[in-house]
C-alpha cells in the first residue's frame, strides 16, 4: 500500500472573464480566456491520522522561502472525500497574484488523495471536487477547467464540463511581473466590482495569443481593476510596443513579445513562463 503519491497541475493566468451564476456549485463558474502555464503547484498527500495542509513556496534556486499551515479549499476538499491525509503542497509562483495557484493546488491535490487512498474517482470527478472548492471558498471560478489541459484556452461555459476551446503554441514565453497581491474572494464578493466586469466582458474567443492579449487589455481597460501601479507597467509596455494586460485577479501584469522580459525587470521580480503543453498529470520523479 503506497505511503504517498504526488500529482503536479500547471496554473493559469486568467486574461478576462465573466461570472456565470448556476443553482449549484458545479453549474456556477466563469466564462472566458486565460494561458495555462508551465508553471504550477506540485502536491504530495501522504497517509496520516489527521488532515493536514503545509503550503510551501521555493524559490528558482530551489530554496524555501515562504511556509503556510493550513488551506481552507484543500481542507474542505479532504473533508468532503472523508479521508485524512498529510497535503504537501510546492510553488515558485507567489499566491494570491493571479497565477491561478489555488486551482493547481486543489487539483494537484484531489489527484494525489484519489491515488493515495484508491478512491477511484475519474479524472472529471476529482476535477469537479476540486472546482466545487474553488467556488464554495470564492479562490477561483474557471481556472480548474482552464488546468485541467495545457495551451490558451476560451472557456464558453461555467463548470469543468462546459466547451473549452484550446490552442497550444508550443513554446511561447509568457513574462509577468507581480506588484503584490489582490484577493480574489475580496473582488468576486464586491457586487459592484462583479457588475463592472459583466459589463467589460468581450465577445467572441481569442484564435492566437495576439487576440487573447487585445481582448484582455480592452476588458481590463473597461473593468476598473487597474491600480495605478499596474496603470505604471502597462504604460511602459505600451511604449516598448509589448503586448499586455493586467493578470486577473492579481495586481500584476502579463506580457508577450520581444522586450517584454526587459520592460517588465524595471518594476519588479520577473517570472518567465511558457505556455503549458498539458494540465494536471501524474509528474514522472
Ligand atoms: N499553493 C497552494 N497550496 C495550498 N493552498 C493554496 C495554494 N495557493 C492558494 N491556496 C489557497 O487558496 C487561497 C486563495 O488563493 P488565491 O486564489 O488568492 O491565489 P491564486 O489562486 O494564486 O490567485 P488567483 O485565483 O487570482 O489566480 C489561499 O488563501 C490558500 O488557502
Ligand atoms: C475569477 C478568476 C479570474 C480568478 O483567478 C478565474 O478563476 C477565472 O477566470 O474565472
Amino acid at each position: 500500500m503506497d505511503t504517498t503519491a504526488v500529482a503536479f497541475c500547471p496554473g493559469h493566468i486568467s486574461g478576462y472573464f465573466r461570472r456565470v451564476e448556476g443553482d449549484t456549485p458545479a453549474t456556477t463558474g466563469s466564462i472566458g480566456a486565460g494561458i495555462v502555464v508551465d508553471e504550477g503547484v506540485r502536491a504530495e498527500a501522504a497517509r496520516a491520522e489527521t488532515a493536514s495542509v503545509t503550503v510551501r513556496r521555493r524559490s528558482r534556486a530551489g530554496a524555501v522561502i515562504e511556509t503556510m499551515t493550513g488551506s481552507p479549499p484543500v481542507e474542505y476538499v479532504l473533508e468532503r472525500l472523508g479521508v485524512t491525509a498529510a497535503i504537501t503542497t510546492e510553488c515558485r509562483l507567489p499566491i494570491g497574484a493571479g497565477f491561478g495557484m489555488s486551482a493547481a493546488a486543489l487539483l494537484a491535490a484531489t489527484t494525489a488523495i484519489n491515488r493515495l487512498h484508491n478512491l477511484g474517482l475519474s479524472a472529471g470527478e476529482v476535477a469537479a471536487f476540486a472546482h466545487e472548492a474553488e467556488v464554495v471558498h470564492r479562490t477561483g471560478l474557471g481556472d480548474v477547467a482552464a488546468c485541467r489541459g495545457g495551451g490558451f484556452v476560451c472557456r464558453k461555459g461555467p463548470g469543468i464540463d462546459a466547451e473549452i476551446v484550446r490552442h497550444y503554441e508550443p513554446g511561447a514565453v509568457i513574462t509577468a511581473v507581480t506588484l503584490g497581491p489582490l484577493s480574489t474572494a475580496s473582488v468576486l464578493s464586491s457586487p459592484g466590482r462583479m457588475e463592472a466586469i459583466r459589463a467589460a466582458y468581450p465577445e467572441g474567443c481569442p484564435e492566437t495569443l495576439e487576440e487573447l492579449f487585445s481582448f484582455s487589455r480592452g476588458f481590463a481597460e473597461k473593468s476598473g481593476l487597474i491600480s495605478p501601479e499596474v496603470r505604471s507597467v502597462l504604460a511602459a509596455c505600451d511604449e516598448a510596443g509589448v503586448l499586455a494586460s493586467m493578470t486577473m485577479l492579481g495586481n500584476g501584469v502579463f506580457a508577450y513579445g520581444e522586450g517584454a522580459e526587459e520592460t517588465l525587470a524595471a518594476f519588479g521580480e520577473v517570472f518567465v513562463l511558457r505556455t503549458a503543453d498539458r494540465g494536471v498529470h501524474i509528474p514522472e520523479e
